[in-house]
């Protein structure tokens, strides 16, 4: 049987903590097979059903690159004029992706049409077929972590301009757009921390107890 000790437990605990969503990239490549160990990686994650919905796409292509990149610009606009005032000047200044400088692109989706599982677990609930991506997503970012590679989660972009750009097929829903790289800076805060857009709160304000 495989054990774990308290000096894994407390490595383990940092590796949470230190994990970060990461927007600004250094220039240098990733290692060759970096992007599809993280991958082979996220492929040992809980699925519904064992379905393993995920679908992985990596973006090579400048063209494509360049497509996501123009969608984020435009989406981002028009998440900025959702806000006014202060709040409006506060979300001008974030950083929000790390596309232009990321070495590598990689999109998730989740594959709604697979026979893989035989449809356990989904019948009441078929959106934990999404559930099951996400928590592919989570274990990639972490296990990226363990190798000083960051993720940056991009959502600022439209799901149907991803469809067309990347031309994968129309099951597939869109579930995360990552940016991967090494992170030009470590820190145990959150960057929208550090912008004093929000703050992290402890579990408690989360809990409830019945
Ligand atoms: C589903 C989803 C979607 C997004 C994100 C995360 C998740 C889970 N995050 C990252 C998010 O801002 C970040 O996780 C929190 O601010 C907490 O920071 P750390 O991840 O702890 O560094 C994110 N960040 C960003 O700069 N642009 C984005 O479009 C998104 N979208």
């Amino acid at each position: 049987m495989v054990e774990f000790d308290d000096t894994f437990r407390q490595h383990l605990r940092e590796l949470f903590v230190w994990r970060r969503d990461v927007r600004r990239f250094r220039a240098d490549p990733l290692p060759a097979g970096a992007i599809d160990r993280l991958i082979e990686t996220a492929c040992l994650s809980p699925s519904v059903g064992l379905s393993q919905p995920w679908r992985f796409v990596t973006v090579d292509d400048a063209a494509r690159r360049r497509a996501i990149i123009d969608d984020f610009t435009a989406c981002n606009a028009d998440a900025l004029n959702c806000y006014s005032g202060e709040r409006a000047a506060r979300y001008a200044t974030l950083k929000l992706s790390g596309l232009e400088q990321a070495p590598g692109h990689l999109a998730v989706f989740a594959d709604k049409a697979s026979d893989i599982g035989h449809g356990l677990g989904r019948a009441t609930m078929p959106e934990t077929t999404e559930y099951s991506v996400v928590a592919a997503v989570t274990a990639m970012w972490l296990a990226a972590r363990a190798e000083s590679i960051g993720i940056g989660w991009v959502s600022i972009l439209n799901p149907d301009r991803i469809h067309v750009v990347l031309d994968v097929p129309d099951t597939w829903k869109f579930i995360a757009y990552l940016c991967i790289g090494y992170p030009e800076a470590e820190c145990d805060q959150p960057e929208l921390e550090q912008a004093k857009w929000e703050h992290r709160r402890g579990a408690d304000e989360f809990t409830l107890r019945r």
